[in-house]
């Protein structure tokens, strides 16, 4: 794949080999400014690993990532190692690492609308308050890329809704590319441009469709829940077996699933096959 002038990060065929196993291998995909990209699949199916390479954290031992020169990045990590015993005001945790200044940190807090809790500390957060922190000091760094890790973990439905309302609101006003880590293997946000299965390999990648014809799913959360959620739909052609082996298609079973095995084809509009 060759790096568009203005892709922001392009993975092409690659790969991280550790303790003797490939944990994510022919992983291709790039991300342009204003762009949201979803990477979806089951727990350690690489998510992580695979984000890390596009921000640079992880030098890929196979294949090759391109980064835009001085790209600006925000990252939004699954954990954070910090001590939540200490008192500590949101206003402080904005601008606790990285040169932002108290301009950028209150104007981040009021598009990302926490002003309200500046004062408030950090470990009394509610799950969605302290998410929408966690993007308001993300914002503040005004990235080219934001890479946001599961930032919808311990919210509540509706609060997810809400959030990847602010999500989709920062990219249309910050035109910046999105690389977003979902944990929910069905639904993704109908902003999402292209999602990516991943399960040590790309199993598929495409645009997501819209959910919400259902009158259940309309009626449960609303018109306009259903106009913001989208499923995307699978079809897998294979299955991956509770040792790690693959089952194809066809019933034949493999240890592993590679580009080079043969065995992928998508026969669906919507799922594209990558690997
Ligand atoms: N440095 C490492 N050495 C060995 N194995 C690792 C290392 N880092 C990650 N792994 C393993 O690689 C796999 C992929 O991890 P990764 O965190 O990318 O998955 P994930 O899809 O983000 O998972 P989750 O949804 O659980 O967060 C996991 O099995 C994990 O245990």
């Amino acid at each position: 794949m060759l790096q568009k002038p203005d892709s922001l990060a392009t993975l092409d065929n690659a790969g991280i080999h550790r303790a003797g196993r490939w944990l994510v291998r022919g992983v291709n995909l790039a991300i342009e400014p204003g762009e949201i990209v979803t990477l979806i699949g089951p727990n350690g199916s690489g998510k992580s690993t695979t984000a890390k390479m596009a921000l640079g954290i992880l030098k890929p031992d196979e294949g090759v990532v391109q980064r835009r020169a001085d790209l600006k990045v925000s990252y939004v990590p699954q954990k954070l190692a910090v001590d939540w015993t200490l008192p500590l005001t949101v206003r402080r945790f904005m601008r606790l690492t990285g040169h932002v200044s108290v301009h950028a940190a209150e104007s981040a807090m009021a598009s990302t609308g926490v002003s309200h809790l500046a004062d408030a500390e950090v470990r009394t957060l509610s799950g969605g308050e302290f998410q929408r922190v966690m993007l308001a000091r993300a914002v503040a760094r005004k990235p080219d890329l934001l890479v946001l890790d599961e930032p919808v973990q311990g919210v509540d439905f509706s609060g997810e809704i809400a959030l990847y309302d602010l999500i989709k609101r920062i990219r249309d006003e910050m035109h910046c590319g999105i690389l977003l880590i979902s944990h929910d293997l069905h639904v993704v946000m109908a902003a999402t441009d292209r999602v990516i299965c991943l399960n040590g390999h790309v199993c598929c990648s495409g645009t997501p469709t819209v959910v919400a014809s259902s009158a259940e799913y309309k009626a449960l959360f609303g018109a306009r829940a259903a106009s913001t959620l989208a499923v995307y739909e699978h079809h897998h052609d294979h299955t991956h077996l509770p040792d790690g082996r693959v089952q194809h298609g066809d019933g034949s079973i493999t240890e592993h699933c590679h580009p080079e095995d043969g065995h992928h084809h998508h026969p669906g509009s919507e799922g594209k096959s990558d690997a």
